[in-house]
């Protein structure tokens, strides 16, 4: 083997994890390996956050201009440029190429392979590119996988031959078709259903629970309301039993209850599966790694029963979002340097090497209309972990610097209190264009800042920040 198929750590998956933990390691001092099958870049920048964050924002530019006096009297047109929307959209997905990406990896002095990465016992993995020509390399500290996820399909009868889209092609659609079915209730869903309704398609969200059941039910509960004002169908607690598509292309679906309902295209979005099928933990006798199973980390993201296999973002689904998955990479990165170098490991909770935000601060935004940002705990949840809890609302709409931004402003925000500790465990906000709220409650939470503290932090007089001095108020000022 020569010296260019030695490297200190090699990253399979270059979607915004492996990028995060290549960069770190190579920060770190150490000759490092980036490995892609497929786009340099991964799922969130062509076909997950990026081209569906832009599909969202015109509509929601939109609404937020027609919500105040004298700004809505100026808009000529009922809805957004559809073409306009989707050339935007394309190019925030940069064309689906990754050009841009691999300059960066350069840059950051990162080696970059094309192919399939699998591994092939302890610290070696070969490589298998287009043309089916092989490279076999070998790691002197670490291997990572960051292989990353796919779209979930249920065993629902017909489904699979119905060909549906699933999030790549809901992100990437070329044209807006007239009817879309969507299967699932969870984010994907939620947002693909608000960005089509608002491009003029007629969309029925089929769930077979609530609205954004991991969420605070309130969340849920506005989304659905606002989603059925905009015209789109939504059906809760329905399950689906069969789906088909017809001579003309059209796609039937059979919902428990024996309703049928018909559309042009119908959206598998029922959560993910970690992409761990095929990257050879099946080589390493290791019994209790099973491919296709998320891979089990501590919080140094090292996989357990190992001691240089780590992996980072939605192959471990610790915390399947890309700001997560990046801070795992930054510990993990860090990590590998630190025992490479044969420097201490800070691994106690919220140490230098450890993604310990992944238990108690995972900040979500979901780009719905309403938006719905979260942090932490909701109050179901915080109450199961027998946290004794103090829940307080408070109605958006009162808030001085919201009305002022918005006119008619409903919304609502929820402290869950830890009322031991007298700190937030968790933080969440329904309302338009609360997105950047978001930010002060995790904060709070990771800081574990004492609810008597929070009084001195005052909130700009007249934001929507002031919520949190009117959720205080609601607590009461501990005596
Ligand atoms: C529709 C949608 C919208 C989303 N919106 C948001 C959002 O707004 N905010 C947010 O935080 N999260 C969002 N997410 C989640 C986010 O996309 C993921 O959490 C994130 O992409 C995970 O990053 P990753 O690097 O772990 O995986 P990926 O982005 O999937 O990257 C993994 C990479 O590994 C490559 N790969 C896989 N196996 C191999 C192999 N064997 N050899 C070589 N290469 C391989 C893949 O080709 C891929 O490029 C969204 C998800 C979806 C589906
Ligand atoms: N704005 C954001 O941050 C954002 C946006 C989109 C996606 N994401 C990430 O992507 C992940 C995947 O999103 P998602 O919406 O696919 O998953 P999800 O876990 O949020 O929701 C899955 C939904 O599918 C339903 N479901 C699961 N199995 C089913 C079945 N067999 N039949 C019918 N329904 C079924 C669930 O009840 C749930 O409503 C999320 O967990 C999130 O982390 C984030």
């Amino acid at each position: 083997m020569s010296s260019d198929d030695q490297y200190d750590v090699i990253v399979i998956g270059a979607g915004a994890v492996g990028e995060n933990l290549a960069d770190r390691t190579v920060q770190g001092g150490l000759r490092t390996l980036l490995i892609e099958h497929e786009l340099v870049g991964g799922e969130c920048s062509y076909w997950a956050c990026m081209p569906s964050k832009a599909l969202l924002r015109s509509a929601a530019a939109l609404n937020a201009a027609r919500a105040v006096g004298g700004a809505a009297e100026a808009i000529s047109g009922d809805r957004v440029d559809v073409a306009a929307v989707l050339a935007r959209r394309d190019s925030f997905a940069a064309h689906w190429d990754d050009s841009g990406q691999v300059r960066w990896v350069e840059q950051a002095g990162i080696d970059l392979a094309r192919g399939h990465a699998r591994l092939d016992g302890a610290r070696t993995v070969v490589i298998t590119d287009a043309e089916g020509a092989t490279r076999r390399v070998t790691a002197r500290h670490a291997v990572a996988v960051c292989t990353g996820s796919g779209a979930s399909i249920p065993p629902i009868e017909g489904l699979v031959e119905a060909e549906p889209w699933t999030s790549r092609e809901v992100t990437s659609a070329k044209e807006v078709p007239g009817s879309l079915a969507i299967i699932g209730g969870g984010v994907v869903a939620v947002e693909m259903a608000t960005a089509y309704t608002a491009l003029g398609c007629s969309v029925t969200v089929i769930a077979r629970g609530r609205l954004l059941a991991a969420l605070e039910d309130f969340a849920g509960d506005a989304v659905a309301q606002r989603l059925q004002e905009s015209g789109a169908r939504v059906l809760t607690h329905t399950g689906t039993t069969r789906v088909e598509r017809d001579a003309t292309g059209r796609v039937r679906m059979s919902l428990a209850g024996c309703d049928t309902i018909e559309a042009d295209e119908v959206v598998v979005a029922t959560g993910r599966t970690p992409r761990t099928a095929d990257v050879g933990v099946d080589t390493l006798g290791l019994d209790h790694l099973t491919p296709g199973d998320a891979l089990p980390v501590d919080d140094t993201m090292l996989v357990t029963g190992t001691d240089w296999l780590y992996a980072a973002g939605d192959a471990t689904m610790r915390a399947p979002l890309t700001h997560q998955g990046k801070y795992q990479a930054r510990a993990a990165g860090d990590a590998i340097s630190a025992r490479a170098a044969g420097r201490p490991i800070d691994d106690a909770p919220w140490g230098t090497h450890v993604a310990t935000a992944d238990h108690r601060a995972v900040p979500q935004v979901c780009f719905s209309s309403p938006e719905v940002a979260s942090v932490g705990l909701t109050a179901d949840q915080a109450a199961e972990a027998g946290i004794p809890t103090r829940v307080v609302d408070y109605a958006l709409g009162r808030v001085a610097g919201v009305s002022v931004h918005r006119d008619g402003a409903e919304g609502q925000a929820r402290l869950v209190v830890d009322a031991e500790r007298d700190v937030i465990v968790g933080f969440t906000v329904v309302g338009d264009e609360v997105a950047e709220l978001l930010h002060a409650a995790t904060v709070t939470i990771v800081g574990e800042v004492p609810i008597a503290r929070l009084w001195h932090a005052v909130p700009a007089y007249p934001t929507a920040s002031e919520v949190w001095l009117r959720l205080l108020e609601a607590l009461g000022r501990p005596s």
